[in-house]
């Protein structure tokens, strides 16, 4: 298969997004936002409640179109190119999208057929993908049975079925408990060390961004940074990533004391 993983002899990004605008009817809710992840890139896409991150994931995966700008998935145009581009996606939506009645591993049957896959190749991914999360020994369960991390932990399992570049993560970790938040970053982590998949992690809660991940900041349809978190603190001469959202994404509030 050919493959845009290459293109003039260097590696193309993950992701690609240029000078993407997008309004709910009149209604602006991106504003010229340029972005690009790197294979086996961790990129936190950091952001209040509201401030356009399921929009940007929805524009992506193509759920909303009608937009401005580019967005190329491993160099492929989401719009020209959509299947190629697609296939190159896997998405957890902020929605646990299992369906509760069906095992995990019908589950995850129905995805590879949705993608394309035979009975016997899709097994054999999903039993790979489940060891990598440490589910495999619960193949048989009904989903409704697991905790919520577990739940989440398959849906990532099911989102690399296809062998994506990209996975994307939209508040993955709504209604877990700490250490499951915990294990979620930091398998999402291994992945991008251990795997080559390049992870968007969207979210709203600082604590999920590790010293030296890659933070890109989103308030109201805007980026406002793009940085590893050391050199945002820095850049802004506070000592912790909380004081650094709080100046960037507080200046309104500020404002009006
Ligand atoms: N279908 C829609 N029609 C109109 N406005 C919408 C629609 N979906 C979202 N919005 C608005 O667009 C803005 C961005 O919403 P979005 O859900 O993308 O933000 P978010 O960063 O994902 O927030 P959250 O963390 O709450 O999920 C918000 O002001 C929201 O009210």
């Amino acid at each position: 298969m050919s493959d845009a993983n290459v293109r003039h002899g260097e590696a193309v990004p993950a992701l690609e997004i240029r000078q993407l605008s997008f309004a709910y009817g009149d209604r602006r809710v991106l504003d010229d936002v340029s972005l690009s992840v790197e294979a086996g890139e961790f990129v936190v896409l950091l952001g209040p409640n509201g401030a356009g991150k399921t929009t940007l994931f929805s524009l992506i995966t193509r759920l909303h179109d009608r937009r401005q700008g580019e967005i190329r998935i491993g160099g492929y145009d989401v719009r020209r190119q959509a299947v190629q581009a697609h296939a190159r996606i896997g998405v957890v939506f902020q929605q646990p999208t299992l369906d509760l009645d069906l095992s995990v591993a019908q589950n995850l049957a129905y995805h590879g057929a949705l993608h394309g896959m035979g009975r016997r190749e899709a097994k054999a991914r999903a039993l790979a993908q489940l060891e990598r999360v440490g589910l495999d020994d619960q193949r048989r369960t009904r989903v409704r049975r697991l905790s919520g991390g577990q739940r989440r932990r398959v849906e990532i399992a099911r989102g690399l079925m296809h062998g994506p570049r990209l996975l994307l993560l939209d508040e993955p970790t709504v209604g877990l408990d700490i250490a499951s938040r915990r294990e979620l970053v930091e398998h999402a982590h291994r992945l991008c060390a251990e795997e080559g998949v390049a992870v968007l992690w969207a979210t709203h809660l600082i604590d999920e961004v590790r010293p030296g991940d890659r933070v890109v900041v989103l308030h109201r349809g805007k980026l406002l940074a793009d940085e590893r978190t050391e050199a945002l603190t820095a850049r802004l001469g506070v000592e912790t990533l909380g004081e650094a959202f709080d100046l960037l994404v507080g200046d309104e509030e500020a404002a009006c004391k």
